[in-house]
């Protein structure tokens, strides 16, 4: 089975109430936890690649990774271009056999990122790629925050109905007060649902994508810390409301941070604990399967794409 594009992976998720993962990944243990998962949870997948990524691994031997586990998985996986930041490197990635590509004009001012993702949408379009462009600024912000501040910062409902409608974007990525990273939140959590609900009615069965939605799950941050790491205060969206987004218009859900963690964590505590190891596949092994784990109890507890192939 060839790489699948995300058009009817979202179609689908839209219809059932849930979300596909959106996994970043930038080696071959990550990728294979991640398939692994999908795999004995039977569910649709996409892996995204940042420029990071690229730059980290090469551009060819995340393609090849990602074809070896669409050879042993037999899963409809998507291959995505994360956060492209002009033409060229969505260029590059479409040429490339990428199914799908970010761009990220949401730095632009509204003329300039409805310009540049129209763009990109022609060009992918024409190579049977589609394209998820983004509206807004990722940030987290206190549920007591005045609404002016979040109308700054947030997606308005009726620019990115205007967006969609003039640059023809597959999906649309926008904010509502996730943000990348492990400190999300200073306080209380907060999403700005009304905000996401008013953007469904505008945009009815168009596929909506969160970034930045990774749990901060306290069980790795609390392993990475026991075992020498320092990252106090981390705190992510929590999965109730990730659920909850999944079944409104949300149909890809952004995860890299919890993988992140998840390895880290294992990582520290194989080391600390067996302080003569130093083959890498005593330490890269349990991280895979942390990942795996990990992957397999978003799928199955927070996406619901169990079983959706
Ligand atoms: O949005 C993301 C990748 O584009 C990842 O978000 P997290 O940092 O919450 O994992
Ligand atoms: O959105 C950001 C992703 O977590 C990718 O991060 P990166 O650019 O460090 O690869
Ligand atoms: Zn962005
Ligand atoms: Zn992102």
């Amino acid at each position: 089975m060839p790489l699948v594009s995300t058009t009817e992976m979202f179609k689908k998720a839209y219809e059932g109430g849930y979300a596909i993962g959106a996994f970043n990944v930038n080696n071959m243990e990550i990728v294979q936890g991640i398939v692994d998962a999908a795999k004995e949870e039977q569910s649709p997948l996409i892996l995204q690649v940042s420029a990071g990524a690229r730059k980290y691994a090469k551009h060819i031997y995340l393609v090849k990774l990602v074809e070896a586990a669409l050879e042993d998985t037999g899963l409809p996986i998507a291959l995505h271009l994360d956060h492209g930041e002009d033409f060229e490197i969505c260029k590059s990635c479409i040429d490339g056999g990428f199914t799908s590509v970010m761009i990220d004009g949401s730095k632009h001012d509204f003329e300039t990122n409805v310009a540049l993702t129209k763009q990109v949408v022609e060009y992918a379009h024409a190579h049977g790629v589609v394209v998820e462009g983004e509206l807004g600024r990722l940030a987290g912000v206190e549920d007591d925050v005045n609404v002016s501040e979040k109308d700054a910062l947030f997606t308005d409902p009726d620019q990115a109905a205007e967006f969609v409608e003039r640059t023809g974007v597959d999906s649309l990525a926008i904010a509502i007060g996730t943000s990348h990273g492990a400190y999300k939140f200073k306080g209380t959590p907060y999403l700005d649902f009304e905000r996401l609900e008013k953007v469904g009615k505008l945009l009815p069965n168009f596929p909506i994508v969160l970034h930045g939605a990774s749990t901060v799950l306290p069980e790795f941050v609390e392993k990475c810390n026991q075992y020498g790491g320092n990252i106090p205060g981390a705190q992510g969206v929590p999965e109730d409301m990730l659920r909850k987004a999944a079944g409104m218009s949300v149909c890809k859900i952004n995860i890299d941070t919890d993988l992140r963690l998840a390895m880290t964590a294992s990582i520290r505590e194989c080391l600390t604990q067996n302080p003569s190891e130093f083959d890498p596949r005593k330490y890269l092994g349990p991280a895979r399967d942390a990942i795996k784990g990990m992957v397999q109890h978003k799928i199955k507890n927070v996406l619901g794409s169990s079983g959706k192939l």
